[in-house]
């Protein structure tokens, strides 16, 4: 059980029960003294005196503990209702009176139905462990971002292996600001029966561990009344600012994918992302690459822009093109060149268009949300253009699990207007900064709805290896910049469709010994094979030409 009191700059909290401890707090300074009259002890452990205010007060911490405790044994023997409405409200009224203190709560998830993670529980973690974790005693580690700053003077231990140092589950620290002391209280929320508690007393709900389940964490912040306007205008700003700018010098960049597990705390799994495809490494059109990176550089700086012009700030790109011409390497370069975070949708692991829209919501600024092979993911080809037999069938397979006819609950329920929707409902403009990427290798199997302008805003053709691509490729993978073969592998290219990326393994030297030439010997024995293939094709579509092709009903 917890009591707080107040006299002056001195806050009195009191734990009765379990672990019991009385403990005093002056504007910088704990002094705590077990309840069994021990001498009080400093945080390093040496005795000290207990100020009078303990004496003074210690005639009525006994009798409200001794109230609290006759309350809590009380409690499971009466009626919820009756305790909230009568005792509960009674005492926390007579709390309020005694405590000139206010909190705010920090929650790890916010908004409605607490979506969406909290921004400012994690600049406020950024912030508190760069801070104040020096002085806290209990302590979360969190492994520390790879090539950051390190400007967080927590970090410990050494190489890959460095940590960050966060404050643990119920730990309290102070913290100084024009004056004010403000304490911060770090604590578990517990979800019972739709409703949360954080870090809820034993007798406010919290006590029954059976029915609780954690449910994220939260930071308590607590002041005293008078400081109210200047923590509100100023110090909670100061913190979200300092956390900010700590987060983006440690940033990691990420790699989400939703895990398709409907009821864990976040739909989102990721990983450090660490692509090393960028533009300097893709090979295609030096024109086109450089139209594209002023296009993302562009949209990047124009939050104002989008405000004014009234469109929320997101871009879509539709990269379509056969397998192996870069579509995923280009996302990734993407990523890497606006350093944002990656999105990864797996369409066939969102059950509705519900759980869909959730996905979007957890999302943060900054992030490229990508779904890749489109075409493949669910069946949302020309459904507007469909007969009712095609549409039956399409049914069956989508979302009835067998031909037995059997609802497959696993199936997934996302509708091409939940994908839409997805794009540019309104939800899709919570947050900003987004750039969301289609990748398909057959566009014209698209809905025309999904990839209209607006929503796919450029579309980009990613094609077969041409010889500027090509003399990309050999410039990166064998540093030539010209080369006798150069005009062979030229003449070949107009002739024969070849993917950058078969270009690439042809170029890249199997044995230690293989040098440019044989690299290149390589490539252009390939490109004569590919044509010599193609040749006999070409002599068997000649022969048939002017037979009708029959398609099979
Ligand atoms: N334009 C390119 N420049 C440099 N490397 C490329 C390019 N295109 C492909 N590659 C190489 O080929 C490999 C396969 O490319 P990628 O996965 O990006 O193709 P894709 O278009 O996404 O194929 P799919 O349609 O099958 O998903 C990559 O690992 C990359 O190394
Ligand atoms: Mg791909």
């Amino acid at each position: 059980m917890l009591i707080r009191l107040v006299s002056g700059n001195h806050r009195l909290l009191v734990y009765a029960g379990r672990g019991s401890r009385i403990e005093t707090a002056g504007k910088n300074r704990w002094l705590s003294e077990p309840a069994h009259g021990a001498t009080a002890k400093t945080d390093h452990g040496l005795p000290v005196a207990v100020p009078g205010v303990v004496e003074q007060f210690t005639d009525l911490w006994s009798s409200l503990a001794g109230l609290l405790f006759i309350w809590s044994m009380l409690r499971p023997y009466l009626p919820l209702r009756f305790l909230d409405r009568f005792a509960g409200g009674f005492l926390r009224r007579h709390a309020r009176r005694l405590d000139p203190y206010l909190t705010v709560t920090v929650a790890e998830f916010d908004g409605a139905e607490r979506l969406k993670r909290g921004e400012v529980y994690d600049q406020a973690k950024a912030y508190l462990a760069h801070r104040c974790s020096r002085r806290a005693r209990s302590l979360r580690a969190e492994r520390a971002p790879r090539g950051g700053s390190n400007s967080n003077n927590n970090s410990a231990g050494g190489g890959g292996d460095r940590f960050v140092l966060t404050l643990g589950d119920n730990e309290e620290v102070t913290d100084e600001f024009r004056g004010a002391t403000v304490w911060w209280h770090a604590v578990a929320a517990s979800r019972r029966a739709g409703s949360y508690y954080y870090g809820a007393p034993p007798w406010y709900g919290g006590g029954d561990a059976g029915a609780v389940e954690e449910a994220g964490r939260a930071y308590r912040l607590v002041f005293h009344q008078r400081h109210r306007d200047l923590v509100v205008e100023s110090y909670l700003p100061h913190v979200c600012r300092e956390g900010r700018a700590l987060m983006a010098a440690n940033r990691r960049r990420k790699l989400y994918t939703n895990t398709g597990e409907r009821y864990r705390k976040s739909l989102w799994s990721h990983v450090v992302l660490d692509h090393p495809s960028t533009f300097a490494t893709l090979a295609m059109d030096p024109a086109k690459k450089q139209e594209i990176m002023d296009d993302l550089d562009a949209f990047k700086s124009s939050r104002e822009y989008y405000r004014r012009i009234g469109k929320a700030w997101k871009r879509g790109y539709l990269l379509y093109g056969p397998p192996g011409t870069g579509k995923s390497t280009m996302v990734a370069a993407m990523a890497n060149h606006l350093d944002y975070d990656i999105y990864d949708v797996e369409l066939t692991s969102v059950h509705s268009n519900t759980d869909l829209r959730k996905l979007f919501i957890e999302t943060r600024a900054k992030s490229v949300i990508v779904v890749e092979d489109i075409d493949c993911s669910l069946d949302l080809t020309g459904q507007r253009a469909k007969t009712k037999k095609a549409e039956a069938e399409a049914a069956n397979n989508n979302k009835v699990g067998g031909k037995d006819g059997k609802e497959d609950p696993n199936a997934s329920k996302v509708t091409l207007s939940g994908l839409l929707n997805f794009i540019d409902g309104l939800w899709s403009a919570c947050g900003g900064e987004r750039i969301i990427v289609f990748t398909t290798n057959h566009v014209d199997r698209l809905d025309p709805a999904l990839i209209r302008r607006g929503r796919m805003d450029k579309h980009i053709e990613m094609s077969y290896c041409c010889f500027q691509a090509f003399k990309f490729l050999a410039k990166n993978y064998l540093d030539v910049d010209a080369h006798p073969l150069f005009d062979a592998v030229s003449t070949l290219l107009r002739e024969v469709d070849i993917t950058p990326a078969d270009v690439a393994e042809l170029l890249m030297p199997k044995r230690a010994d293989e040098d440019v030439d044989a690299c290149l010997a390589g490539l252009v024995e390939a490109l004569e094979k590919a044509k010599a293939e193609k040749k006999p094709a070409k002599n068997n579509a000649a022969d048939h030409e002017g037979e009708e092709i029959v398609e099979d009903e």
